[in-house]
């Protein structure tokens, strides 16, 4: 903008100045912040007479989009604060509005309120929304709190009741967007009432302006361009058609000013004015030129007349005062307007369709403007942030890589992601998803609390405890374990233990690794009703009051959604205290609420530091990020997309030793979330990375890097994934901590890739039927002292074999050899080998099984999971049973060598275990998997290396 105007336009000659003479205000339609800092805006309104300003998305854009202007601003927020790029937007953009108010307030006093505003626009994705722009629209007025400030609504049919409410709350709007007469009419129309209710209130109205802004410019672009085709194709009427060229949209502008003198006439109006109302001026907007062969202050020359303003953009601002004539054109030859109208009526050139389609291209691309904006918003922010983001980068073949890009366009266009936060239950199968989505919340909500988990974590601490032992499942055991795995223990606090089976063994090794005495134990159970959880609790609430010789009441913390049953254990048995869940959370999304913050309070983990890296995550998939800036959105568009479109569905993860344990939580959470109704997304957790010739064409590669601490192995096998050409999607962690982020970061992206599966994410309704199949199975037992009796199809050595008829008819009748052989024999490309042990996870069994699953993968070239009973039946079991059909799955069970009493039942764990394995077993053969169960009868290692000898010959 040409700010060093002509010496005798500083003299006075300068008919910007002069326009007001007709009448007319010219505003400014720019913004920028150095231009208002180094007194540039000033000058105009000094010299030029400038009286106001106008804002809109794109100008946003283009002020904030490019350049330093607004780095400073930017550092200095983020030092402070955790926002989202919508958050950080607003803060910028009230800055400067603010910054220019009060540049212009000098106009808005000598006006007496006529001019000397700033306009700012609510944002464009909430054009067809009326309540949502009303709040808009509310909240920004009073985060700017100027008077001379207006709020722009766009005149959309949704927009225009949103605009009347908020007018007669004495909020000063400009309406935007308006480019048909009939529009224009209603807003005009809504303005009227919104002062009526107010003053009808006893309320004043003589401090609200308002505007209407016509947009002229773009509807000659329609129309013109039209002609221009229609004369090019030979056009019978081509000369009647081309005397039309840049008329229509000055006629639309001139008949809508006559109905504004219309209705200032009108007695309604008068009453109004009576008691102090202001007109609602009309505003020309869109007045550039965009034709080159038009002059380029056509649009300012053409429209001056009385109580109007027009906004004016830099060049042609600057064009107007270099060559613009003044006349008092609006009221000339009105009658041709009208003509100029039915003309192009009569021609078909439908100025009532080009309306229209404005409107929504007008909104569209405002839409498009913000997206592009709050992009450049979010990379800058990355750029600030650094490496406390976690980083993702996807290496991905490049029809994978289109198909993802065409799911993240999908959701820009349709602005899926705010639906998302919006909890519109229509991203996913519009069932009752909405209930389900607090956990989008919960990192606001406990941040809000962490005082309290604080206070917990100093109690605990003062407590002396030597050991904080969980009991729980799924949901409620692996996120605490991961943070047990992760931060190991914490100086000054009790060591964390976590224990999710029912197996006796594994049950006494932890009651043997903590002391009785002087442990705090965390009995967590969203739903209060989980079996485990609740004999378990049993069991060591007994052998604390033992070892304690009194009630052991107050070493008891319970983590339960309220109302629940083990709320009324809790409080029946004196814990010391009871922590609530959120019970529109499901388990598997738990862990940022209290299931994962209580355990890691008491563990001594900084909970505030850890909700502060979660925060980072969730303002960066926030409703105002754009998609090409929200990872948690790209990861999940990947991983849908790689499922449905390239049976590309085993999640393979890979994640750096010192954060290995997330693999196990995100096994839960990708698996329990997504398999089911026969699709999903099936985890390969923790199996060792091996050359590209071993896989199939079934994976993507998720690799969660703990930079400083990345193992050169992994680094070097999935450098070589991806010179082959396999997906791999690098998420890399600055910060053990950082897996809070990590941990929003996916549950995001499981929503996400939900939707692209077209599945309820948030039910689970394989699970329930095995939990109902186990229940059968252990009242049985507590009725008649045994399980049902199972006879075996086949015996061999030390091994017992177990399956329903048609798999034991597939299978045959030999030797364990012959059955395996023939069991992996039905292993084809795309399928996966589970092997589910229900025995003692230690050490020496999870390296047994891990020998065993990486012989499978590289003899059968299929993807493996290496799971542990019952702990997976929270977790990967419920793709196991509800996903896709390409699991071939071998069971094992063995006899317990000692067993345990569960107090007050007359079942053991041992029986719990064998009955959670049967009840296993008989749903995935209801659901016709290929499922063989092996059982092991005498010494269990010796089994296990037979077995696992066995299985090497076979396959
Ligand atoms: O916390 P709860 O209710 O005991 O449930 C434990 C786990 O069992 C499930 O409900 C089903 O496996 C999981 O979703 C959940 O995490
Ligand atoms: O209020 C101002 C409008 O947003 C602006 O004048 C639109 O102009 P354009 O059609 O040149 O984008």
């Amino acid at each position: 903008m040409d700010v060093d105007q002509k010496p005798d336009a500083a003299k006075g000659a300068n008919v910007l100045r002069d326009l007001s003479k007709f009448g007319q205000s010219p505003w400014l339609d720019f913004i920028q912040r150095s231009y208002t800092a180094d007194g540039s805006l000033k000058k105009l309104v000094d010299e030029d007479g400038l009286r106001g300003v106008t804002s809109n998305p794109a100008i946003f854009e283009k002020a904030m989009g490019y350049g330093t202007d607004y780095d400073a601003q930017i550092k200095d927020l983020l030092a402070k604060e955790i926002l989202s790029p919508g958050e950080l937007y607003e803060k910028l953009a009230i800055t400067d509005i603010k910054a220019t108010a009060k540049v212009m307030h000098p106009v808005f006093v000598e006006t007496k309120g006529l001019d000397g505003y700033v306009s700012l626009e609510v944002s464009p994705y909430l054009a067809f929304e009326t309540k949502a722009t009303a709040d808009e629209a509310r909240r920004l007025w009073a985060a700017v709190g100027e008077e001379n400030l207006m709020i722009k609504i766009p005149g959309t049919p949704e927009g225009i009741p949103a605009f009347q409410e908020v007018t007669s709350e004495g909020i000063s709007v400009n309406v935007t967007l308006l480019f048909s007469l009939e529009a224009y009419k209603n807003v005009l129309e809504a303005y009227i009432k919104g002062l009526e209710i107010r003053h009808a209130a006893g309320k004043d109205i003589s401090k609200i302006a308002s505007v209407a802004s016509f947009f002229v410019s773009r509807i000659d672009g329609k129309i013109d361009g039209a002609i221009d085709r229609r004369v090019k194709e030979g056009d019978k009427d081509a000369e009647a058609l081309k005397a039309l060229r840049g008329k229509v949209a000055i006629a639309n502008a001139k008949v809508a000013y006559q109905h504004y003198l219309e209705v200032m006439k009108s007695e309604r109006w008068k009453k109004l004015a009576a008691a102090g109302a202001n007109p609602q001026r009309l505003l020309w907007a869109s007045t550039g030129t965009k034709d080159k062969t038009f002059s380029d202050v056509l649009y300012v020359e053409e429209l001056i007349g009385e109580d109007t303003v027009n906004t004016i953009p830099p060049a042609t601002f600057d064009a107007f005062r270099d060559h613009g004539k003044l006349r008092a054109s609006l009221t000339e030859n009105v009658d041709d307007a009208f003509k100029v109208l039915e003309q192009q009526a009569r021609l078909g050139l439908d100025l009532d369709g080009v309306t229209k389609t404005l409107v929504t291209e007008g909104c569209a691309s405002f839409c498009d403007a913000f997206d592009q904006l709050l992009g450049a918003v979010a990379n800058k922010q990355a750029t600030f942030l650094g490496s406390r983001l976690i980083e993702q980068k996807a290496d991905l073949p490049a029809d994978l890589k289109a198909a993802a890009d065409a799911v993240l366009e999908d959701w820009r266009k349709t602005g899926k992601g705010r639906k998302l936060w919006a909890k519109d239950a229509s991203v996913w199968t519009g069932g009752d998803e909405a209930k389900w989505l607090k956990w989008l919340d919960i990192v606001d909500e406990r941040l809000a609390h962490v005082a309290e988990l604080e206070a917990f974590a100093s109690e605990v601490k003062a407590k002396g405890f030597s050991d904080v032992l969980l009991l729980g499942m799924g949901g409620s055991s692996l996120g605490p374990e991961v943070i047990a795995e992760t931060f190991g223990q914490i100086a000054g606090f009790p060591k964390l233990h976590v224990l999710d089976s029912t197996d006796p063994q594994q049950v006494k090794t932890f009651e043997n690794a903590v002391d009785l005495k002087n442990t705090l134990f965390i009995v967590s159970s969203k739903s209060g009703g989980t079996l485990e959880p609740n004999i378990l609790k049993a069991y060591f609430f007994a052998a604390a009051e033992k070892a304690l010789g009194s009630a052991p009441g107050k070493h008891f913390v319970a983590v339960t959604d309220p109302g629940s049953h083990m709320e009324d254990v809790a409080k029946k048995d004196g814990f010391w205290k009871i922590f609530y869940g959120e019970k529109q959370i499901g388990g598997r999304f738990s862990v940022l609420s209290n299931f994962g913050l209580v355990p890691a309070a008491a563990a001594g983990l900084d909970v505030r530091a850890f909700l502060e890296s979660a925060l980072r995550s969730v303002k960066e998939a926030s409703a105002s990020t754009p998609p090409a800036h929200n990872g948690a959105m790209q990861l999940g568009a990947i991983l849908g997309a790689a499922a449905t479109k390239f049976g590309r569905d085993k999640v393979t993860i890979v994640a750096s030793p010192a954060i290995y344990d997330l693999g196990a939580w995100l096994e839960q959470l990708l698996a329990e979330s997504t398999g089911k109704k026969g699709t999903g997304l099936i985890p390969i957790d923790d199996e060792t990375l091996g050359a590209p010739g071993v896989y199939g064409k079934d994976r993507v590669f998720a690799y969660l890097r703990l930079t400083g601490e990345a193992c050169p192995k992994q680094e070097k096998a999935i450098a070589a994934l991806i010179a082959a050409g396999e997906p791999v999607v690098t998420i890399d962690l600055a910060d053990k901590l950082d897996i809070a982020q990590a941990f929003f970061h996916w549950e995001y992206a499981t929503a996400v890739a939900g939707s692209v599966l077209e599945i309820d994410p948030f039910d689970q309704p394989d699970v329930e039927f095995s939990k109902i199949e186990t229940k059968k199975l252990t009242t049985a037992f507590n009725e008649t002292g045994k399980l049902p009796p199972e006879t075996p199809f086949a015996t061999s050595g030390a091994f017992e074999f177990f399956a329903d008829d048609v798999n034991a008819k597939a299978l045959g009748q030999g030797d364990a050899l012959a059955i395996l052989k023939a069991h992996f024999g039905r292993v084809k490309a795309g399928d996966y080998v589970g092997v589910l042990a229900y025995i003692e996870r230690d050490l020496k069994t999870r390296e047994w099984i891990q020998a065993v699953r990486l012989n499978l993968r590289d003899q059968l070239k299929v993807a493996t999971a290496a799971e542990f009973g019952p702990r997976f039946l929270h977790s990967t079991g419920q793709a196991y049973k509800g996903g896709p059909d390409s699991g071939v799955f071998l069971q094992i069970t063995a006899d317990d060598h000692a067993d345990l009493a569960v107090p007050g039942e007359r079942f053991t764990f041992g029986v719990v275990k064998a009955a959670q394995a049967r009840g296993d077993f008989d749903v995935l053969s209801e659901r016709g998997r290929r499922a063989l169960r092996v059982h092991i009868k005498g010494p269990l290692e010796a089994g296990l290396a037979e077995l696992a000898t066995v299985i090497g010959k076979a396959v």
